[in-house]
C-alpha cells in the first residue's frame, strides 16, 4: 500500500526518487475502495494444489479480493473430479461479459506439446484475446508464460536439452520497476520445465522487456512496458515440496531425471528440502496486486477501456 504523507514534506521527493510509492493527500483524499475481482484459469491437472498455492499469496495482502476459478470447458479434466469443478469453478463462456481487476493463468504439463495440439488452445486464445481489453493485468505462470508469449508476441518455445529443475538463484535485470520493489538483489525461485522462450525473440521485442533472470534457469520475469501483462516462466507458487513430489513421481515411473538442482541439503534425496523462495513468492504476488492491478484498475471497473 502507498504511504499517505503531505504534499510538502521533504521525504515525499527522497522517497519517490527511490521509487517507493508515495501518494500525496490530494490523490489518497479522492481515492474510492472496493473489492478487487481476480480470475484463475486453471490449467493444472492438480488443481486443488494450485489453487491452495495461489490463494495463499493472494490472501497475504490487505486488500479484500473476489476470486472466480475458471477450467477450460474445451477439456474434460481426468485428475480433477467433476463434483469438484461443478462446486467451485466456472468457464469462460459464463464470465466473458465481465470484467476483471486481474486474471491469473496458471502452467500446465503440456509444455512438449505443439501449441496448436493443446486442446483447449483455441479457447485459451479467444481468453487471451478478451484478456487484453477486459483485464487491467493479467499474470501469466511457467507454460502459460510460454503460451501467452507465443500468442502475443510470436516468441518461440524451444526445447531444452535437459529439464530445467530444480531451485536456482536470479537476479534483477532492471531497476526502478514497480514489480521488483522489495527484492533481494539475488532471490531464489523453483523452476520445472523442459522447455523456454527464446530470448532473442524477447530481446528484439520493443514492447516487452527482462525484468529478472538467472544464469541457470534463464528468463524469469517479463513483462509489457505498461504492465498489463506479465510472464513468469517458474513457480514461486510451489509449496516447499512440490518438487520432490514431482522427483518422487518420475523416478517411480523408472524415468531417467536428475536430481532438482540446488534443492536438498548435499543434493541428498533422503533429506528434507528447505524453502528458500516463499518471502519471494509473496512479495511478488503482493506487488503485483498492489502496482499492476489495485492502483491502476479503476473504480468502476464497467467503465475501463
Ligand atoms: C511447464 C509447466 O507449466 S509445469 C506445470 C505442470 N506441472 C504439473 O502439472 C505437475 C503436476 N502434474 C503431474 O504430476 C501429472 O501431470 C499428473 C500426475 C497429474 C498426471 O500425469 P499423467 O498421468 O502422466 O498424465 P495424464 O494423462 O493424466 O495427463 C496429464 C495432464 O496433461 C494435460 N494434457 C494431456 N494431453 C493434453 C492435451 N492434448 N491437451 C491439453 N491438455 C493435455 C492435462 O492437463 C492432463 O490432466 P487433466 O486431464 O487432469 O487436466
Ligand atoms: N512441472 C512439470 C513439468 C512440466 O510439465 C512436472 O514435472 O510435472
Amino acid at each position: 500500500m502507498p504511504i499517505k504523507i503531505p504534499d510538502s514534506l521533504p521525504a515525499k521527493e527522497i522517497l519517490s526518487g527511490e521509487n517507493i510509492f508515495v501518494m500525496d493527500e490530494s490523490h489518497a483524499f479522492h481515492q474510492d475502495i472496493r473489492p478487487l475481482r481476480i480470475a484463475i484459469l486453471n490449467l493444472m491437472p492438480t488443481k486443488e494444489t494450485t489453487e491452495t498455492q495461489l490463494l495463499r499469496l493472494i490472501g497475504n495482502s490487505p486488500l479484500q479480493v473476489d476470486v472466480v476459478l475458471l477450467h477450460p470447458s474445451s477439456h474434460t479434466s481426468k485428475n480433477t473430479s467433476a463434483e469438484h469443478l461443478k462446486s467451485f469453478y466456472t468457464t469462460f463462456d459464463e464470465i466473458s461479459d465481465r470484467r476483471f481487476d486481474g486474471l491469473i493463468v496458471t502452467g500446465a504439463p503440456v509444455e512438449q506439446m505443439e501449441f496448436e495440439d493443446v486442446n483447449y488452445w483455441e479457447e485459451l486464445k479467444v481468453i487471451f484475446e478478451w484478456s487484453k481489453k477486459n483485464v487491467t493485468s493479467t499474470m501469466h505462470i511457467c507454460w502459460a508464460a510460454q503460451a501467452g508469449l507465443y500468442y502475443h508476441f510470436g516468441v518461440r518455445k524451444v526445447s531444452l536439452p535437459d529439464k530445467c529443475f530444480g531451485v536456482f538463484p536470479h537476479t534483477l535485470s532492471h531497476n526502478n520497476v514497480k514489480l521488483l520493489r522489495g527484492f533481494d538483489e539475488v532471490f531464489h525461485v523453483p523452476h520445472s520445465r523442459h522447455t523456454d522462450v527464446s530470448r532473442e525473440d524477447i530481446e528484439n521485442n520493443p514492447d516487452l522487456q527482462i525484468l529478472a533472470e538467472s544464469e541457470e534457469a534463464g528468463v524469469y520475469l517479463v513483462s509489457t512496458h505498461d504492465g498489463k501483462q506479465i510472464f513468469v516462466t517458474g513457480h514461486s507458487e510451489y509449496d516447499p515440496f512440490s518438487l520432490k513430489w514431482e522427483y518422487d513421481r518420475d523416478i517411480a515411473k523408472g524415468m531417467d531425471i536428475e536430481i532438482p538442482k540446488h534443492y536438498y541439503p548435499k543434493d541428498d534425496p533422503t533429506r528434507t528440502p528447505p524453502a528458500v523462495w516463499r518471502a519471494h513468492a509473496n512479495l511478488l504476488f503482493a506487488n503485483w496486486l498492489n502496482y499492476y492491478v489495485y492502483q491502476e484498475t479503476p473504480y468502476d471497473i464497467g467503465a475501463f477501456i
